[in-house]
């Protein structure tokens, strides 16, 4: 192979000065990586999203490798995620979290194991222009189409509108780069060989005639179709290729382009495009067959197949192989990840599109660097319909089909048979449209491929057609978008769809969709076109992140390997600055937390480069040295981060926010899953640690303790009886013996005891701000101001002045940091002590804390503090610090809200203690409050 000019915007390091962080040029790459990342990301991301069974149909070049076998449902859950996260986050953030989440695949990781570094930048880049399309302001989407079929025997992908577009929109997600190809590998693309099944022609092969060379298109924007009446055009914007729209296009409708005039033979006359349907030209010109006939023959002397090229061309046979063929060979996706066969490290270039100068007006020119012509082939007869639909889980309802739609895929009477064997086109009987309708009946109806190019139609103007079967029976429609159902053949076998008789009795019976409204269905639960909740409805629900698997034997030897290259990518995929470029998404300082220990590989977030995670893997076993097996232990970063999901902050703009991940935090030894080590042993024995439990066991926690008290407090004769003796060796009360911690009014506090904190918060702080310039409240006197953030660390807080305290106090800490924390608390141990060990790990370790409480247990608390962590405390009760927060200016609340539910007993014997329960907040769950007050 040869390698093609590297980009003049392109450094010693293989990455480009002006490109974003989420795409580098990657210099010295591999075209035939490169294109088998987009077959690979393309078929995850567009044929098994959704629908898990959609067979692999795209599949550019090599098929002699094979692709590790990817959970559906783990894609789908991401996708998910970045759906959710997308009415939280800058497009851009969600999108390199979506990817961050692919990555982490135990398939995809080992697919990219012997990657570099700059290929893993090169899959991330792929990948996020995949994920990209799912954002729910996308304009487009990847559905199948048969309308090749019946000349090609395959389905093939083709782009769509989820919305209208009107002119002189420019689909930004519709991108696409091009790697360089030496002659060589285009000769390799153009060439039909009969003998190689892994080869085949491909048609994304575009022409610059300002650099003189061939490219391979990749990325989304390689599934544009060609159409004679094109509706939008190809056009350069900075680094990518992309689409502006010049026609009208509705919804549902297929994004078509011009790829040249010579791009499907001269004049195109192979062209099977919808424009040439109406007008009855190219692939569709009545004396077609016999001239391809002739031309193949050699009488044609108009033949575009120019001699100095291996290309064969193919004979007119029903069965026979043909490059289509080749092209679509089923792909085995093996059960088990294989070691895979050795990297051609010759390599070409990806070029930088910057290169390559638009010879006019701004636009690439595609030019055709074909000259053979697409082979005229005939599927076998009896496949006019379809076979059984695979995977009916999914459930929308009929009686929520949408309205109308715009007519969006190729009847398959050409996807099926020959143009011969073209089903009579019939009208569907609809009210809106029966006059139509009627004039349709019993003939091919031209618009009813054709409406694209035109204004934006009328949906209620649009003639309802609906494909006949060659026994005249209708062919079975998606029951979402009310289009025939595709049929996804390979090799022309028929793979996915519904066909032949015997399987129309089930389809009856069964709901139908197709592989695109079940895909949208599944990501959205919304019915196709729609991407956004109904109000009242539910929004997703954001699904756990997907497990790592790492049972394969292969996958653990590689993983460390990979383990590295993540790192080193994410330090190299640092956010660079050009004009250019789109702005890196401002970060949040709200957002800053502790990285999560281990807790996930990021190659795309730059933020993270300076201190890179790593993915969540299980601890090492200190006997054997190796990694356990099975599952890793959920981690409570995983926690924080799905209520991170939860948490919306309605200014973002918070000064003063505190970097909670202190230098003693880091520097607390973790264990190897990334959790704090244990603890040291208290004097009296016991241990501060707490298992950490899931939510129904510390319910049921509770029941237990519940049953063992008596209403006062105190245990009941048969649980104290079960439970031994009461006293320890020193005389003091046994730990199981000692009884729940009480406030004065004897309302027993716990983790149990959550309420609103924002509700709480605001009112307390109301209430205080209000009353600030008159005598300064207590605790007893009205609900008192309970924690005032500061970043110092002080062990002697008596010994400072009124000032200084101030000084601290005016420290804001981050709300969002210490909300996501909200629940995560357990500094408060089973039979109630205060833990401050736990404390530390909750990121309050640089908190000054005015605990107000009434409790006996304050002195208990502070020891155990200053014991364990110089935590500066702030005892509610003494008149200065009271003074102090009273005569502070306090803001009060930011706005930061929580959705998540909560179960604050609101009985008015209860809201009596509402300064005692706060009080236990602070000392059980001090990021409650942390989170939502501060003093201006
Ligand atoms: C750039 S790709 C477009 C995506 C393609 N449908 C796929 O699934 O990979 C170009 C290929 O699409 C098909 N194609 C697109 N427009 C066509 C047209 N007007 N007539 C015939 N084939 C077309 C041809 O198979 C061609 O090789």
């Amino acid at each position: 192979m040869v390698k093609g000019s590297a980009s003049s915007s392109t450094n010693n390091s293989g990455r480009s000065s002006n490109a974003p962080h989420f795409w580098r040029p990657t210099k010295m790459m591999n075209m035939r990586d490169l294109s088998r990342d987009d077959d690979f990301l393309s078929h995850l991301l567009v044929e098994k999203l959704g629908t898990g069974a959609v067979p692999l149909i795209v599949h550019r070049m090599d098929s002699s490798r094979r692709l590790p076998k990817t959970d559906a449902h783990d894609l789908l859950r991401i996708v998910q995620r970045l759906v959710v996260n997308s009415s939280k986050s800058p497009i851009q953030h969600v999108i390199r979290q979506a990817v961050d989440e692919l990555i982490q695949l135990a398939a995809i990781r080992y697919y990219i194991r012997d990657y570099t570094q700059q290929q893993i930048n090169a899959f991330a880049t792929h990948a996020s222009r995949y994920c990209e399309l799912y954002h729910p302001s996308g304009l487009i989407e990847i559905a199948h189409t048969s309308r090749y079929a019946h000349r090609t025997g395959k389905s093939e992908l083709c782009i769509l509108a989820t919305r209208k577009l009107a002119p002189g929109t420019v689909i930004t997600e519709l991108k696409g780069s091009m790697a360089d190809l030496s002659e060589d590998e285009c000769r390799e693309l153009k060439r039909t060989d009969l003998r190689s099944c892994d080869i085949r022609r491909d048609f994304s092969v575009i022409h610059s005639k300002s650099m003189k060379k061939d490219h391979l298109f990749l990325g989304p924007a390689r599934f544009v179709n060609h159409d004679c009446g094109h509706n939008c055009e190809l056009f350069r914007t900075g680094r990518y290729i992309t689409f502006r729209v010049i026609k009208p296009i509705n919804i549902g409708e297929e994004i078509t382009a011009h790829y040249g005039n010579g791009y499907f033979g001269r004049n195109n006359r192979h062209c099977l495009c919808a424009s040439c349907e109406k007008a009855g030209k190219g692939g569709y010109l009545p004396t077609y067959e016999q001239d391809v006939a002739a031309e193949l023959s050699g009488s044609d002397s108009d033949s575009d197949v120019s001699s100095d090229e291996e290309v064969v061309p193919v004979p007119t046979v029903l069965s026979g192989p043909n490059e289509r063929r080749t092209r679509r060979k089923t792909y085995p996706i093996v059960q088990e990840v294989e070691s895979d066969d050795s990297e051609d490290e010759a390599a070409s270039d990806l070029v930088d599109i910057k290169q390559i100068t638009p010879p006019i007006d701004g636009e690439v020119e595609l030019e055709s660097s074909q000259r053979s012509t697409p082979v005229p082939t005939l599927l076998p007869t009896g496949l006019t319909r379809a076979s059984p639909l695979l995977a009916q889980t999914l459930s929308p309802r009929r009686s929520s089909r949408l309205s109308s739609r715009a007519d969006h895929e190729p009847f398959p009477e050409s996807q099926a048979g020959s143009s011969k064997e073209k089903p009579v086109l019939q009208s569907q009987s609809s009210s809106t449209n029966k006059a139509k309708d009627k004039s349709a009946v019993g003939k091919k109806e031209p618009e009813s491929r054709g409406r694209r190019g035109g204004g934006l139609p009328e949906e209620s103007a649009v003639t309802k057609v609906v494909a006949m079967g060659k026994d005249g029976k209708p062919l079975p429609i998606c029951v979402t978008c009310e289009k025939v159902l595709p049929v996804i053949s390979i090799d022309s076998k028929v793979v996915w769809g519904v066909f032949d008789g015997s399987a129309r009795g089930k389809s009856k019976e069964v709901d139908l969709y197709c592989p695109r409204c079940m895909r949208h269905y599944a990501i959205y639960r919304q019915h196709w076109p729609s991407r956004v909740c109904a109000p009242g409805t539910t929004a997703l629900e954001p699904s756990p992140p997907p497990s790592q698997s790492t049972s394969s034997l292969s996958n653990r030897r590689v993983l460390p390997t990979l383990q590295k290259k993540l790192t080193d990518a994410a330090r190299v995929r640092e956010p660079v600055t050009s004009d250019d470029e789109e702005p890196p998404p401002k970060r949040r300082r709200v957002t800053s937390k502790p990285p999560a220990p281990e807790a996930s590989a990021s190659i795309c977030v730059a933020s993270r480069a300076s201190a890179p995670s790593l993915p969540r893997k299980n601890p090492v076993d200190p006997k054997t040295g190796k990694p356990k097996r099975g599952r890793p232990r959920n981690q409570p970063e995983e926690t924080t981060e799905s209520l991170a999901v939860n948490v919306k902050i309605e200014d973002e703009d918070i000064p003063g926010s505190i970097d909670v991940k202190s230098q003693d935090l880091q520097n607390q030894p973790r264990e190897g899953n990334g959790r704090f080590g244990k603890k040291e042993a208290r004097s009296d024995g016991g241990q501060h640690s707490q298992p950490a439990l899931s939510r129904f066991e510390r319910a049921a926690e509770r029941e237990r303790r519940k049953e063992q008290t008596e209403p006062n407090g105190s245990f009941s004769k048969r649980t104290r009886a079960s439970l031994g003796s009461e006293h320890d060796t020193n005389g003091e009360l046994s730990k199981r013996f000692r009884p729940l911690l009480t406030s004065r009014e004897g309302y027993r506090f716990g983790l149990e005891l959550r309420p609103n904190p924002q509700a709480l918060s605001q009112k307390t702080w109301r209430s205080h701000a209000s009353t600030s310039s008159s005598t300064p409240s207590t605790s007893k006197t009205s609900a008192s101001p309970l924690i005032v953030g500061a970043d110092i660390n002080l062990l002697h807080v008596e010994e400072l002045s009124t000032e200084q305290h101030k000084e601290f106090l005016l420290v804001k800490p981050s709300p969002l940091a210490f909300a996501r924390r909200r629940w995560s608390s357990s500094s408060m141990n089973a039979v109630g002590e205060f833990d401050s060990q736990a404390m530390t790990t909750t990121g309050i370790n640089r908190t000054v804390l005015d605990i107000t409480t009434s409790s006996k247990r304050t002195e208990s608390i502070f020891s155990a503090l200053s014991k364990t962590y110089p935590l500066p405390v702030f005892d509610g009760h003494q008149p200065w610090v009271s003074d102090l927060l009273g005569s502070m200016p306090l803001s009060g609340v930011k706005t930061v809200t929580a959705s998540e539910p909560h179960t604050r007993p609101s009985t008015p014997a209860k809201e009596q203690n509402r300064g005692s329960r706060v009080s236990t907040i602070v000392t059980a769950s001090p990021s409650v409050v942390l989170s939502e007050a501060w003093a201006d």
